[in-house]
């Protein structure tokens, strides 16, 4: 199989200012190919290991993909190093330099000296254009193997390398992912589940991956194995299932609530606004989601309809009280549905509950329930954003 090397460029990579995620993504995309990635490299802007990263790069690899250091600045040096590696030189190109200039003429200001060296460009490579930045890409197509350099801002190079990857003529397999999003259970449980399913051999690999919306199960490869072995594990991981690829919870919540042509009102007091936040992250979201309250205190709660004396019988941190806020929430802007969260989010305990304590009160048509969580989580933020998706996991498995 023929290699490929990824190299992340800029001193922020290695001083975790900024996670390469770059080189993840490129990655990704290079699974329907016929490719091996058996390393993948984080460089600083320094000429010297940069051009000795390329240089190795490319006399092992069938493709080498770069990002970052195509900026004006003088330590983005991504074309020198890719220059020297390769023994040529750079000239202007006249064409690309009259571009710049336009951009910066459109804005009514004159190009700065420094954006110049973006216009510089070694004789094997081609220009891929930059519809989003001033930093243009090279493609350079040489003794069959092919070097990619692409501006480092995700924004810039992910419309670059969409439109590029189909015309490298890569050599591809037959690939099929398929991803099952659950919520609910743990990699280690998902590990025993699955048993001997959980395969990882040349046609099929299955691996799993914790997120805030809960753990995806990715089966990957070889189509036919991979339908084989997806059709085994999905019974296994039962309800816990909320969705597949491409699926989010708030983006399936409102569908769910849009189908059922209903409404949803939230009342929120651990998650402090997560979850309204979730659900209007979301395009649309207006048409299904009225709004929501975050009453925090207990101040707040007692100027709400919500009976307190369930709150003096069974503490705020009950399901009992969740479910007494879920029925407000819907009363107060009569929705079709209201959901409401109540537990503890840490570092203090609250009513003698542990950090991670989650209840969730679903009150509508069908009346009212709860569920009960205790969520993982090392920080006080990562809890209150995976309580938020777990209201939203609850709603989808009730809707459904
Ligand atoms: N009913 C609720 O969900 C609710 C409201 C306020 C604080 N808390 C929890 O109480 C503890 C202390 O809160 P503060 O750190 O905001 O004072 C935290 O764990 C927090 O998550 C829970």
């Amino acid at each position: 199989m023929f290699l490929a090397e990824i190299i992340g460029v800029g001193d922020e990579l290695l001083y975790g200012e900024t996670v390469d995620t770059n080189t993840a993504e490129i990655a990704v995309s290079l699974q329907p190919y016929a490719l091996e990635i058996r390393r993948t490299l984080r460089v600083a802007d320094h000429l010297e290991a940069l051009t000795e990263a390329v240089r190795e790069a490319w006399q092992k690899a069938r493709l080498v993909v770069l990002s970052g250091g195509l900026g004006p600045t003088p330590d983005d040096i991504t074309r020198e190093a890719i220059a020297a590696a390769l023994g040529e030189r750079m000239e202007i190109d006249p064409q690309v330099l009259a571009w710049l200039e336009g951009i910066f003429a459109d804005r009514g200001w004159k190009m700065p000296q420094a954006n110049r060296k973006q216009a510089l460009k070694i004789p094997s490579a081609t220009w891929i254009a930059n519809p989003r930045g001033t930093a243009p890409g090279w493609w350079v197509h040489r003794e069959g193997k092919d070097l990619v350099s692409l501006p480092g801002p995700p924004a810039e190079w992910r419309p670059m390398w969409a439109e590029l990857l189909p015309r490298l003529g890569l050599p591809a397999k037959p690939y099929r992912q398929v991803a099952f999003k659950t919520f609910g259970l743990g990699e280690s449980r998902i590990v025993e589940l699955l048993g001997d399913l959980f395969q990882r051999n040349g046609a099929v690999e299955v691996g799993t991956y914790a997120k805030m919306d809960g753990v995806a199960v990715v089966v990957r490869g070889e189509p036919g194995p991979v339908e084989a072995l997806a059709a085994q594990i999905r019974p296994l991981l039962g309800e816990a299932v909320w969705g597949q690829e491409g699926d989010t919870l708030p983006a399936l919540a409102l569908q769910l609530l849009e189908g059922r042509k209903a409404t949803l009102a939230t009342l929120e007091s651990m998650t402090g606004g997560v979850l309204g936040a979730l659900l209007t992250g979301i395009p649309g979201a207006s048409r299904n989601y009225l709004g929501g309250l975050v009453s925090y205190s207990l101040e707040a709660k007692s100027q709400l309809p919500i009976p307190l004396e369930v709150a003096a019988q069974h503490g705020v941190v009950s399901a009992a009280f969740a479910e007494a806020m879920a029925v407000a929430a819907r009363g107060l802007l009569g929705a079709t549905y209201g959901l409401s969260t109540t537990g503890v989010a840490g570092p203090e305990t609250l009513e003698g509950q542990p950090v991670g304590t989650l209840f969730v009160g679903l009150a509508g048509p069908e009346g009212v329930r709860s569920r009960h969580f205790r969520l993982p989580g090392a920080s006080r933020e990562m809890i209150r954003q995976r309580a938020a998706h777990a209201a939203l996991a609850f709603l989808v498995s009730e809707l459904r």
